[in-house]
């Protein structure tokens, strides 16, 4: 019965219509294809994570998904729509916190900026950012400056600005590249709650193996020169996910594996 229902659920997941789709993109920058033929679609709610060899294009696909670049060829679309510019419900995360954020403005400043481009009035902001650090657990550092923070809390802030976009969908680049083991794990779980509390739609680059197994819906694969798809892994893993239960999981494992296996057998 509970196996029937999940198929079911799955069935009803892969007909939904999906909010962004490439279809047949390709780049071309600087007389090199750096992305070529690219089919991939995300469904509302979806967590997808991309992973692969470094260079491969991920990035590149992550800012054709933000409307950053327009394909040379086929389309890119969110909710039906050429991706032709960037859109305020689609938020972008990114590695380096320290560029993101403005240095001259405390935490409260950053994320009133993200609400000042929205139009929010003035006598909502207090409210709304006072909030917004709550979500992110950084409600006693309003006053702070980007420099007094840790690399943890900065990351937690620019996740807070985006958040104040109200968006739909995070396209995330490696946010959590540059942080420490046990401050990833805590924002790991952090966004997985944040996204599955406001059914974000979420592309999540990432070297990790494991960090995409463990936060995705699904994993895609890019083999390099030119970037399109080499392997797509369906992450049958319960939710909520749990750092030690989730990786000690035969399925996991198995998962991880293949991975493996697929980055390897691309950096030859
Ligand atoms: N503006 C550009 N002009 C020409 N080539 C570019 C440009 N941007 C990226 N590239 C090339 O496209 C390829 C893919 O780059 P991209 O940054 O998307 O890869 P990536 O998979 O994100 O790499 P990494 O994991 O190292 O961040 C690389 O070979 C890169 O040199």
């Amino acid at each position: 019965m509970i196996l029937l229902a999940r198929l079911d659920d799955a069935k009803a997941a892969r007909q939904q219509k999906p909010l962004i789709s490439f279809n047949g993109a390709t780049l071309r920058l600087g007389g090199k294809t750096i992305i070529e033929n690219l089919d991939l679609t995300v469904r509302p709610g979806e967590f997808l994570c991309i992973v692969g060899a470094s260079g491969c294009g991920k990035t590149t696909a992550l800012r054709l998904a933000a409307g950053l670049y327009r394909p040379t060829g086929g389309a890119v679309t969110f909710d039906g729509q050429a991706m032709l510019e960037p859109r305020r419900e689609v938020a972008i995360v990114f590695q380096d916190y320290g560029k993101a954020l403005l240095p001259w403005r405390t935490a409260a400043g950053n994320i009133s900026l993200a609400l000042e481009a929205s139009r929010i009035p003035a006598r909502e902001r207090p409210g709304r950012i006072a909030e917004l650090l709550r979500k992110v657990g950084l409600p006693a550092h309003a006053e702070k400056y980007p420099a007094e923070m840790s690399g943890g809390m900065q990351q937690r802030l620019q996740i807070a600005r985006c958040l104040a976009q109200e968006p739909t969908t995070l396209l995330m680049d490696e946010p959590f590249g540059a942080l420490d083991a046990m401050t990833r794990q805590g924002l790991q779980d952090e966004v997985l709650s944040l996204t599955a509390a406001t059914n974000t739609t979420v592309i999540f680059v990432t070297h990790d193996l494991d960090e995409a197994i463990y936060l995705g819906d699904r994993v895609v694969g890019l083999l390099p020169h030119p970037g399109r798809i080499g392997i797509e892994l369906d992450v049958n893993l319960s939710r909520p996910r749990d750092q030690l239960a989730t990786r000690e999981h035969p399925e996991f494992l198995r998962l991880r594996r293949q991975l493996f296996d697929f980055i390897k057998a691309t950096e030859h």
